[in-house]
């Protein structure tokens, strides 16, 4: 397979940058056990990448709880004050964030997290990794961001907050979720996608490439600076 050059690239951050996925599970867990219900893995692959409203909705339908979206917005909040201020990083996010940064290639965070999500899983340890992304796209507090991931917006519209306007296939997406990865094509660009070891295999053949963990990847193959041996 050849891979095109290109001179941007898109982060998504759930799963990807930050190991916040598996408190997510632990969160959602939470939740739906008190009407005796499963948060499967079958059930989070549908929904990773959505926008708040989408996920709620999506969990509280497949799951018949007896509560309302908004319910299940409010008692996921509660969780998320306690569980995300002690998110992780993801193997080699931080290397190669610092990497594209002191190589002045252009970055941005295409995250389908609130700010205020973003908030409680960045300030208390990673504002300085984070600093180092100028463009910053929230989908689900941003009006531009019609529609959440497989739907294209959250990459079109954070491609046009560079500066100078690259065109889709000039930027370089890294996801971890198969709907990050369908909303990338769709916006026409490749992606190198680095999922949940448990998500099949089928469903990962959308992506330009696939890789373990971050550590595994090479810049030069997409024309980017390689790292100094
Ligand atoms: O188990 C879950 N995984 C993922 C999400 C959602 O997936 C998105 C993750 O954002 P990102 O595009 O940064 O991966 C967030 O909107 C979050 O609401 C969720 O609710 N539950
Ligand atoms: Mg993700």
């Amino acid at each position: 397979m050849a891979f095109r050059p290109v001179t941007h690239v898109l982060f998504d951050m759930d799963g990807l940058i930050l190991n916040t996925e598996d408190l997510y599970t632990v969160a959602f867990q939470n939740i739906v056990s008190q009407y005796g219900k499963n948060y499967t893995f079958d059930l989070k692959l549908k929904l990773m990448g959505l926008q708040t409203h989408e996920t709620a909705d999506m969990v509280v339908s497949a799951l018949n709880l007896p509560i309302t979206s908004e319910q299940f917005i409010e008692e996921s909040k509660k969780q998320f004050d306690v569980l995300f201020p002690d998110t992780k990083l993801m193997p080699g996010a931080k290397r190669l964030i610092e990497h594209f940064h002191n190589n002045n290639i252009p970055i941005g965070l295409a995250t389908s997290s609130s700010k205020e999500s973003y908030d409680l899983k960045v300030n208390k340890h990673h504002t300085e990794l984070f600093s180092l992304f100028p463009n910053k796209t929230f989908g689900s507090s941003d009006p531009e961001v019609k529609n959440g991931k497989p739907q294209p917006d959250i990459f079109l519209v954070s491609a046009k907050r560079f500066p100078d306007n690259p065109k889709p296939e000039q930027c370089l997406v890294f996801e971890d979720a198969v709907n990050g990865v369908l909303a990338a094509k769709a916006a026409g660009m490749q992606v190198v996608m680095v999922p949940d070891p448990r998500v099949p295999k089928n469903l990962t053949a959308d992506a330009t490439l696939v890789i373990d963990t971050l550590v595994d990847f090479k810049p030069e193959l997409f024309g980017l600076p390689p790292f100094k041996p």
